[in-house]
């Protein structure tokens, strides 16, 4: 599909219910991630965000409602048709996942060597591409070990990219990096998503950091979404699960041991 004939929501969630071993983790969830957008998901500790991104790549089932990705339903179990999806998707997940025994560059072509028959020297070519798009051409060569944590952090983002996807997804990019790397790779999404076109769903709890490189901002918390909107709109809130989120205050309707409730 060319980004012109993709859909104007690029993810549309509608009356979502997640469950987990027995137990609802998220119920009634409507979400709109309009395409072009950079989008945060935001919320605590174990308020369902990564949960929602298995939903979203497939990997767990609604009890109830929808996910649909460029007007697609996500499939459930392992299909060719989730394969073709999931390769729209670019994802980074917590942890940079590279294999310590491949280079950089045998790293970033992995994806491509497994889903095309390109030629060498084109694989190559996109390669060096993609790690130039991360500022890391020079490092072509080097294994994971000899990287820092910024670094593998740019090189396991270059993988993702591998396939052109017009969908980014992050799960908590950001964790683990100082804040210069921090500040290189929140910089990076933002542009990568302009320059390549794209849609970008970041899944973080890192508020502050994220919400300006961001048009669109989801706050999940106890289960449900309680704010969907602009970052100007969420700084303005005076919801108070919003506002105990921002704020990070202790004391709120937000518990801070909160137990998951029972799947009636
Ligand atoms: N694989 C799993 N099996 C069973 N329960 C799970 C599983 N993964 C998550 N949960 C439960 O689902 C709830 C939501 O967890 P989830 O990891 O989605 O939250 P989160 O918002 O991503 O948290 P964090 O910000 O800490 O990563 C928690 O109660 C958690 O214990």
């Amino acid at each position: 599909m060319s980004a012109s004939a993709l859909p104007a929501i690029a993810v549309d969630v509608s009356a979502l219910r997640l469950v987990r071993d027995g137990q609802v983790v998220l119920d009634g969830v409507d979400i709109r991630v309009p395409k072009g957008s950079v989008t945060a998901v935001l919320g605590p500790s174990g308020s369902g965000k990564s949960t929602l991104l298995a939903a979203l790549m497939g990997e767990l089932a609604p009890a109830k409602g929808s996910v649909t990705v460029f007007d697609a339903q996500v499939p459930a179990g392992k299909t060719r048709a989730l394969l073709a999806l999931r390769k729209q998707m670019g994802v980074l997940l917590q942890g940079n996942g590279l294999l310590s025994d491949l280079t950089v560059a045998q790293n970033v072509a992995l994806p491509i060597e497994t889903h095309t028959r390109l030629p060498t020297d084109v694989i190559d070519r996109l390669v060096e591409l993609k790690l130039h798009a991360v500022g890391l051409r020079g490092l072509k060569d080097a294994f994971p070990r000899e990287l820092s944590g910024g670094q593998a952090r740019r090189v396991a983002l270059a993988r993702a990219l591998a396939l052109d996807p017009p969908l980014m997804i992050y799960d908590e990019p950001l964790t683990g990096l100082d804040p210069i790397a921090a500040g290189v790779i929140t910089e990076l999404m933002g542009r990568l998503n302009k320059t390549l076109g794209l849609t970008s769903v970041i899944v973080t709890h890192h508020v502050h950091e994220t919400l300006p490189i961001c048009d669109h901002a989801v706050v999940i918390a106890n289960g449900r979404v309680v704010f969907q909107g602009s970052p100007a709109q969420l700084n303005a809130s005076d919801d108070p699960w919003v506002r105990q989120f921002l704020d990070g205050a202790a004391d709120g309707p937000i518990a801070f041991d909160a137990q998951p409730r029972s799947y009636a």
